[in-house]
C-alpha cells in the first residue's frame, strides 16, 4: 500500500519540515540550484530548480519510484507485457517508433515486422498522393485531407500538424472533425470540392458514434457529387484496428491502414493514426517526429532514475498532488504552434490517470491525476495567471518555449521570451510587503492608501514551475517533448497503482446517450429517467414539436 510504503512517511515527516521553506532563500542559499537541478535530452533542457524541493525531497522521492517498483514496471511495459490488466493488453506504443534492432513482443511474437510494413505503407501512400498520382473520381489530384476521428484519433495528430505547420508541405491542407455537432463537418466541407478532398477515418474500435456519424455524411456529401459508389475508394481510408468494421462500412482494406489494440487511444499519433501528419509534412518529418520519440524512449529507459527527466516530472507531480493537494497542473506553451498541447496532453494525463481504483480492485486512499489545463503564454497572463500568482489553489506549472523562434519578425521573439522567463521568477518570488511598499513610495502614494492597498499588492510567491526550454520546435523535438510527458504519466500510475490504460468511465455517459437517442426518435414523453432529465428531454421535445 502506497502509504504505508517506507518512502511515503518518510517524505510525509520531511514534508513538514520543507513545506514551510520559500524558493527565494533556497535559490540565495544554493547558487549553483539551477546546475544541480536541470537536465537535457535532444535539444530540451529541463529546469526543475523552480520547485519546493531539497535535495533530500528529491532522494525520498527516488526513493518513492523504488519501492513502489517504477523501474520494474517500466521494463513490463517495454517487454510487451499485458499491463493493461483489465483489458488484457500490452501497452506498446514505444515499439511504434523503435529505432533500434531490439524486437518489442507482444504475446511472444515481434511487432516490429508490421509496425515496418504499415510504416511502408503510409510511405507509399503519402508518395502517390504527393506526387498526384493519387487522383480523385474525376482524375484530379487531392488537394484537402480531412480527418475524421475523435479522441486519440483527433487530438494527437491535430495538436502535431498545428505544431509543425512550419513543415506543412506546399498545396495540402489538413483539416480535423470531430464532434458530432453537425456544425463542424458542415463549416468543414462548405469550401472543400469533393473531387479534391480525400477523407481519412480515424478511429480504432471503428465503432465510435461521432465518427462513424460524421463519416456516414462525409460519403453522402461526395457521393452527392460523384453519384458513384466506385468514388469511395478513390477519397475514402481507414485507420483502425479493425477490418471488418472498415469493410462494413465500405472502405476497402486495401485503404486501410492497421494499428493494434496494443496502442491506446491516446497514445496513437505515432500509428497508423498519424497519416494526416504524414501527409501533410511528408514522411520524412514523422520519421523525424518519430525519432525524437524514439530518444526519449531510450533515455526513460536507461537513465538512472536521478537523471531521468520523465520519472523526475513524474515525481514532482506526485510531490505537490500528494503532499501539498494540488489539484491541478497547468501546461503553458510559450509558442503559439504548440496551442493545441494543453488540450492534447488532457486526454492524455487525465484519461490515464483519472482513476481511482488500484490494481488490487482496492479504491485508492490518496489522489491521483490532477486536472491539467492550460493555454499558450502570454493570452494565459492576461486571463487566469492572476488564480496562479495570488489565488488559494496551488497549482505547479509547465513552461514551455523555443530558443529559436519560427519567424524572425522585430522583437516578437525576445518579448515573448521575456515573459517566458519572467512568469516563473514572478511565481518563485512573488512580492514582499516591503517590495509592495516601496513600489507605491515610488509612485508617491499616501500612507494611508499605502496602508490600505497593502494586503492586495503583496503576495507570497513559492509558486512552483518547471521550464522547458527546447531549441527549436521541430518535428524532432516535439517527438521527444510528447514522449516526455507520455512516460511521465506512465511513472505517475506505476507509483498511484492505477491502471493508466483504460477507461471504463467514459463508457457510461456513452450508453446513456444511445437509449436517449432512441427516446428522442419516438413518440411520446420519456419517463425513465430522474426527473431532471426527463424534464429536459421532454422540454427538447415539446420545444422542437415532438411531444404536444
Ligand atoms: O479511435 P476510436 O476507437 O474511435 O476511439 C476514440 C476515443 O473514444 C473513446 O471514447 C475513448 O475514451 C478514447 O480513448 C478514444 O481515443
Amino acid at each position: 500500500m502506497l502509504t504505508q510504503t517506507k518512502a511515503w512517511q518518510d517524505l510525509s515527516k520531511h514534508w513538514r519540515d520543507v513545506s514551510g521553506l520559500h524558493m527565494r532563500d533556497l535559490f540565495a542559499a544554493e547558487p549553483d540550484r539551477f546546475e544541480r537541478f536541470s537536465l537535457s535530452v535532444e535539444n530540451i533542457l529541463f529546469d526543475f530548480s523552480k520547485n519546493r524541493i531539497t535535495d533530500e525531497t528529491l532522494k525520498l522521492l527516488f526513493d518513492l519510484a523504488r519501492e513502489t517498483g517504477v523501474e520494474e514496471k517500466r521494463e513490463r511495459m517495454f517487454a510487451g507485457e499485458a499491463i493493461n490488466f483489465t483489458e488484457g493488453r500490452s501497452v506498446l506504443h514505444v515499439a511504434l517508433r523503435n529505432f533500434s534492432d531490439r524486437p518489442m513482443p507482444v504475446a511472444g511474437k515481434d511487432v516490429m515486422p508490421q509496425v515496418r510494413r504499415v510504416l511502408q505503407q503510409m510511405k507509399r501512400f503519402c508518395a502517390q498522393v504527393h506526387s498526384g498520382d493519387w487522383l480523385g473520381y474525376s482524375g484530379l489530384p487531392v488537394r484537402d485531407v480531412v480527418n475524421i476521428g475523435i479522441g486519440g484519433s483527433d487530438l494527437g495528430p491535430l495538436m502535431v500538424t498545428e505544431a509543425l505547420k512550419p513543415y506543412g508541405q506546399k498545396g495540402l491542407r489538413v483539416h480535423f472533425v470531430s464532434n458530432v455537432d453537425a456544425s463542424h463537418l458542415t463549416e468543414t466541407l462548405k469550401d472543400l470540392n469533393p473531387e479534391t478532398t480525400l477523407f481519412l477515418i480515424a478511429s480504432k474500435t471503428f465503432s465510435t458514434q461521432e465518427t462513424l456519424t460524421n463519416a456516414h455524411s462525409a460519403r453522402d456529401w461526395l457521393l452527392g457529387a460523384a453519384g458513384d459508389e466506385r468514388a469511395v475508394a478513390k477519397h475514402f481510408v481507414a485507420l483502425s484496428s479493425h477490418v471488418e468494421r472498415v469493410r462494413r462500412f465500405g472502405i476497402d482494406p486495401q485503404n486501410m491502414f492497421e494499428f493494434w489494440d496494443w496502442v491506446g487511444g491516446r497514445y496513437s499519433l505515432w500509428s497508423a493514426i498519424g497519416l494526416s501528419i504524414a501527409l501533410y509534412v511528408g514522411m520524412d518529418q514523422f520519421e523525424e517526429l518519430l525519432a525524437g520519440a524514439h530518444i526519449v524512449d531510450e533515455h526513460f529507459r536507461q537513465e538512472p532514475l536521478e537523471s531521468n527527466i520523465p520519472v523526475i516530472m513524474g515525481l514532482l507531480g506526485i510531490w505537490y498532488a500528494n503532499f501539498f493537494g494540488a489539484k491541478s497542473h497547468a501546461v503553458l506553451p510559450y509558442d503559439q504552434y504548440l496551442h493545441r498541447f494543453p488540450a492534447y496532453l488532457q486526454q492524455g494525463d487525465m484519461e490515464s490517470n483519472g482513476k481511482r481504483v488500484r490494481s488490487n480492485g482496492q479504491p485508492v486512499q490518496w489522489s491521483t491525476g490532477p486536472v491539467v489545463w492550460g493555454e499558450p503564454g502570454t493570452n494565459g497572463q492576461h486571463a487566469f495567471y492572476q488564480l496562479i500568482h495570488q489565488g488559494t489553489h496551488l497549482v505547479p506549472a509547465d513552461f514551455l518555449a523555443a530558443v529559436v523562434g519560427p519567424h524572425p519578425l522585430g522583437r516578437h521573439h525576445a518579448i515573448l521570451l521575456s515573459n517566458f522567463f519572467a512568469q516563473p521568477e514572478a511565481l518563485m518570488k512573488g512580492r514582499t510587503e516591503q517590495e509592495a511598499r516601496q513600489e507605491m513610495q515610488n509612485a508617491d502614494l499616501d500612507a494611508n492608501e499605502i496602508e490600505r492597498l497593502l494586503p492586495h499588492r503583496q503576495f507570497p510567491g513559492n509558486r512552483p514551475s518547471n521550464s522547458f526550454l527546447y531549441r527549436k520546435l521541430t518535428p524532432r523535438t516535439l517527438g521527444s517533448l510528447i514522449a516526455l510527458y507520455e512516460h511521465k504519466i506512465f511513472v505517475q500510475g506505476a507509483i498511484w497503482d492505477i491502471n493508466s490504460f483504460d477507461q471504463w468511465g467514459v463508457e457510461l455517459g456513452k450508453q446513456l446517450a444511445g437509449t436517449i437517442l432512441q427516446e428522442l426518435e419516438e413518440e411520446g414523453a420519456a419517463n425513465g429517467h430522474d426527473a431532471s432529465t426527463n424534464g429536459l428531454i421532454n422540454y427538447y421535445k415539446k420545444s422542437s414539436g415532438r411531444l404536444d
